[in-house]
């Protein structure tokens, strides 16, 4: 597949915004369609709480295993079984929060569909900011991974999965340096949910407050650059990323997945691209949480991606990206099963030109390019 992209660093397109849709681009609270921003982020704490509480009492766990002796360096495991059992898939579960809020203790939203399908979830916890820099948590992440392969040397393989500062976390772990740490851990898939790979923007934001991000900090922690500057594919893992956006997240936030897909395409990486539909920042994890979710079907059609099998195009395999024994047609439910009555307005916003800038907390109203479609289902494919 042709990928179509900038090249070489072009002048980035954010860098023409004013200060306040700069600000208003990275504040994924004021994109969200059915409910207000407040009354999102609470019920994000809630859901988060309530999954988390839910899978505590209902699957066998080990909480809070330290994999560092740093203060927080704590993981949980929950698995499909009555056993801790070692030969698993493990997803490891990677918050968001903007790398300042969140916990691994309101975070197991993946635990309740992917344990019944036989896989284990890992929550990880990391050092959030202010106390935490962003090249701790990244330290802190790389040295989760690799606990994992030690602890649990037969596993059948370790997935990555991070949601919006977690996925750029998870995105991080493309770039790590493993021989450092004496192991090579089982990657066989990262799954990057409404993710930021280009940190720089952030630096001229509010949400840099806690973070202290210096623009040589976002330099050295952003997947983009590091991926763009590498003139081969580092030597990561081949297996299967795939990087999904929500409908209804803000133009800068769709940019921001698709160059990273398409840096990962001209690196030869076996990656996709996923748009999910009527769903905002938070919906698209919240959908974690449902059994018949968009995203457990997507992982659903991953191919098994044995570490080595790099492949390139073709449709996806028949077995799920945590070793699930798919269907072979693959096909992505666009129904969002949060969805409530009130359905939002057509709008997908995809660049900035069709976003007209917008204030406060709503960003109802928006440009509507009539690309949106509610219903249905269609067929995914690793390459469009
Ligand atoms: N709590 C979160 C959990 C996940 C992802 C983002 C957030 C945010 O709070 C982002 C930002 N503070 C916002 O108001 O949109």
């Amino acid at each position: 597949m042709e990928v179509p992209g900038r090249g070489p660093r072009a002048e980035a397109p954010w860098k023409q915004l004013s200060a306040e849709e700069l600000e208003n681009q990275y504040c994924p609270s004021r994109w969200v369609i059915r409910r207000g921003a407040e009354e999102t982020l609470k019920m994000y704490s809630h859901l988060g709480d309530k999954a988390t509480k839910k899978a505590r009492a209902t699957r066998k766990s080990l909480l809070h295993v330290p994999y560092g002796d740093g203060d927080g360096e704590k993981l949980d495991i929950y698995f499909p079984g009555e056993v801790a059992a070692e030969a698993l898939p493990f997803c490891l579960f990677l918050h968001g929060g903007y790398w300042q809020s969140g916990s691994k203790d309101m975070s197991a939203f993946m635990v309740d569909p992917l344990t019944a399908r036989g896989v284990a979830v890992v929550v990880v916890a990391y050092g959030i900011a202010p106390k935490g820099t962003l090249d701790q948590m990244v330290d802190q992440v790389t040295r989760s991974v690799v606990f994992m392969q030690k602890k649990y040397p037969c596993n059948e393989g370790l997935y990555l999965c991070g949601h919006s500062a977690g996925a750029h976390l998870a995105a991080m772990m493309l770039l790590a340096n493993w021989t450092k740490h004496g192991v090579t851990p089982n990657l066989k898939g990262f799954f990057l949910v409404s993710g930021i790979y280009d940190l720089e923007p952030i630096v001229h934001t509010t949400q840099n407050a806690p973070l202290l991000l210096t623009p040589e900090d976002a330099r050295r922690n952003s997947p983009q650059l590091l991926l763009e500057a590498a003139l081969t594919r580092p030597s990561g893992p081949a297996c299967h990323v795939l990087v999904t956006v929500g409908q209804h997240d803000s133009p800068e936030f769709h940019r921001q997945s698709r160059e990273f897909f398409q840096t990962l395409r001209r690196g030869e990486w076996d990656a996709s691209f996923e748009e999910i539909r009527d769903v905002d920042h938070f919906e698209i994890i919240w959908s974690l949480t449902q059994q018949d979710s968009v995203l457990t079907q997507v992982g659903h059609s991953l191919s098994p991606g044995e570490c080595g099998s790099h492949r390139r195009g073709g449709r996806w395999g028949a077995e799920g990206i945590f070793g699930f024994q798919g269907a072979g047609v693959l096909m992505v439910g666009t129904e969002n099963p949060l969805a409530s009555a009130t359905s939002p307005p057509e709008r997908a916003p995809r660049d900035l030109q069709s976003a007209p800038g917008h204030t406060g907390g709503s960003c109802l109203g928006l440009g509507v390019d009539g690309a949106g479609h509610r219903s249905g289902t269609r067929k995914v494919f690793a390459c469009e």
